[in-house]
């Protein structure tokens, strides 16, 4: 790659458009999709089997990626762990395979043994025969563009032999070894009869080696590994035995208040320290730690920054999850994803996007509360008392961290009544405190990015004026319109008001429920809701309710009146 082009991905990113490093001569010549592989992070590259030199690039929209022929499409980093199954998903395959989603990168899978194991130990293991073994190798290696082999246990010598043969064969980017021995609770998962051919036929083909204490006792004969120092000794040992670098991992150091791991790569010592997680969920923190480092290295980044990445990634996880129950032997599995704790509290949102939540949606302004002389959760609280269904927080000119401490307080109040809570703009706020969505203007965070930043299941709106902006809306993945201003108002300067007729007309052309708001109030509510049309299904008031002395009895009122209009018929029919 003597003349390749870097570019890094943030200044590509932030072009929002995807570049592709094309060699002039690339399509005139015909490459298969075999010799032209475009990665993506942390540089664009593009390798050609024969180190074709890059003489252009070519910009394109992200849309029309899609039109992309056969010969040139985005390479995404892969990693192949070899390892052993988990039943209880803790560590192995299940646990790389976890590792590698948080870290987003791909993992293939070579099931090496398939443990009985649950958070109590190891109740049983079946090896998989040594020829399906070189099977797997074979399907996956021989297709599927593996950057970097991760091998867990490994458990004869038969596969280890396979492994490298098969891998002389199909070459890799690098190879990480966590040499598996023993279970975290204390199982045999490879006896010594493997030992000689790790430190002979492996360790000389991998660019690293994670062994554990135990693992790095066992490999020098059964030497004491007690101190930080003795890491230090048996990594410069184990790094004799011919791999790259050499990581021995302090996880189990006795009387250790910090997780202390030793990191040698012929030349220097790093010490590798972080806090030690006080948790019973540490079953699986091996094979993740490797799966990371592969995922690192499969990316592009170098040696010492992937394991550094990976010590950081372990020690998060293990934070997130140190409190999960998962099981009831001593050691539990942890969530790579940092993602469980927050579906099973007991204040998450049940239940999914319902359009009714839409009939009397009160979005706050902090002018108002500041004029009235109430705070944010204040108006919030008697807006919900007063039957608000939905509650917007549109707080333009508050401080950040301000803003964020009085959203997770009306969270709180909106999540004890069941009423769906979400963030005007601030996507970055709506992620932070776990709000159920965002609203966004046409202007702001495209509707599109904030779906993919907030996952499927939180609501997005988008204010819309025109038939084109609806249908913009629903593709881009919203759950509903918000269509104004209705009437003039003065909450928002030089708005266009798009009157009844336009509200009409938005909501004709919608195929997703909409809320119209702009100047609305007791006085008309009943006159826009009773305009007709399909997927009108309420209201969004923000002077109405706020802009008084008393919130409550200001919703009240709403309510009351929106309770009463006709709004059935043509708003129980949703189109979605
Ligand atoms: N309680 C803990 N707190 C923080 N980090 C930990 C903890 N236990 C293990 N680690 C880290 O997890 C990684 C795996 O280490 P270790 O548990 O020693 O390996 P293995 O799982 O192979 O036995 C290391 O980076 C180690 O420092
Ligand atoms: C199938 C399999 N592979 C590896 C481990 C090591 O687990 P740990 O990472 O906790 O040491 C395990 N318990 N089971
Ligand atoms: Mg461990």
């Amino acid at each position: 790659m003597a003349s390749s082009t870097f570019l890094s991905a943030s200044s590509l990113f932030a072009t929002k458009h995807y570049l592709l490093l094309i060699p002039p001569q690339a399509s005139a010549k015909g490459y298969t999709n075999n010799n032209l592989r475009v990665s993506n992070s942390p540089s664009f590259v593009l390798r050609t089997k024969n180190s074709t030199h890059l003489q252009g690039f070519v910009a394109m929209q992200e849309k029309d990626a899609s039109t992309l022929g056969d010969d040139l499409k985005i390479k995404i980093p892969h990693v192949l762990s070899v390892a052993g199954s988990d039943s209880g998903a803790g560590a192995g395959i299940q646990a790389d395979l976890k590792a590698c989603a948080a870290r987003r990168v791909y993992c293939s899978t070579v099931i090496t043994s398939v443990t009985a194991q649950n958070t109590v130990g190891v109740q049983g293991v079946s090896n998989v025969p040594e020829d399906f073994v070189a099977e797997q190798l074979k399907s996956v290696l021989s297709d599927m563009q593996v950057d970097v082999v991760k091998t867990g246990m490994l458990p004869s010598v038969g596969i280890i032999n396979i492994l490298c043969k098969t891998l002389r064969e199909f070459p890799v980017q690098a190879l990480v070894v966590d040499p598996v021995m023993v279970s975290t609770s204390g199982d045999v998962l490879a006896g010594p009869s493997i030992l000689s051919v790790f430190r002979e036929v492996l360790f000389p083909m991998a660019d690293i080696i994670t062994p554990n204490l135990k693992e790095a006792s066992a490999l020098l004969d059964g030497v004491q590994l007690e101190t930080v120092d003795d890491l230090r000794c048996a990594a410069r040992l184990l790094y004799d035995m011919g791999p790259k670098n050499v990581l021995v991992k302090g996880g189990d150091l006795p009387d250790s208040s910090d997780a202390v791991d030793i990191f040698f790569n012929g030349d220097n010592f790093y010490e590798l320290r972080s806090p030690r997680v006080k948790t019973q969920n540490t079953h699986g923190t091996g094979c993740s730690l490797a799966s990371c480092i592969a995922a690192e290295l499969a990316k592009g980044y170098p040696m010492v920054s992937a394991v550094k990445v990976a010590k950081r990634f372990v020690e998060t996880a293990l934070d997130y999850s140190k409190d999960i129950f998962i099981g009831n032997g001593p050691q539990g599995p942890f969530d790579h994803l940092l993602r469980l704790k927050r579906h099973s509290q007991d204040c998450h949102r049940l239940q999914a996007f319902n359009s009714s939540d839409l009939l009397l949606y009160a979005v706050t302004d902090s002018e108002m509360n500041k004029k009235w002389g109430r705070s944010i959760t204040d108006a919030v609280k008697a807006a919900i008392e007063g039957g608000a269904t939905i509650v917007q927080l549109r707080e333009k000119d508050a401080e950040t961290q301000d803003f964020l401490e009085s959203a997770k307080a009306c969270l709180k109040i909106c999540r004890s009544h069941g009423v769906p809570l979400l963030i005007n703009d601030r996507i970055d706020i709506a992620l932070a405190c776990d709000a159920d969505g965002v609203h966004v203007g046409q202007s702001d965070m495209p509707a599109r990015v904030a779906r993919t930043l907030l996952g499927p299941e939180k609501i997005v709106g988008v204010s819309c004026k025109t038939p084109e902006q609806t249908r913009q809306a629903w593709v881009d993945g919203a759950d509903y319109i918000g269509c104004g201003g209705v009437y003039p108002t003065n909450t928002k300067e030089n708005n266009i008001t798009v009157g009844l007729d336009g509200l009409k007309t938005v909501c004709m052309a919608s195929t997703l429920p909409v809320v119209a708001i702009g100047g609305i109030g007791v006085s008309n509510a009943r006159t826009v809701m009773e305009i007709g049309v399909p997927n009108l299904k309420g209201v969004a008031v923000v002077s109405a309710l706020f802009d008084g002395e008393c919130v409550l009895t200001e919703t009240r009122k709403l309510h009351a009146m929106l309770s009463e209009s006709n709004i059935d018929g043509y708003t129980q029919k949703l189109i979605i």
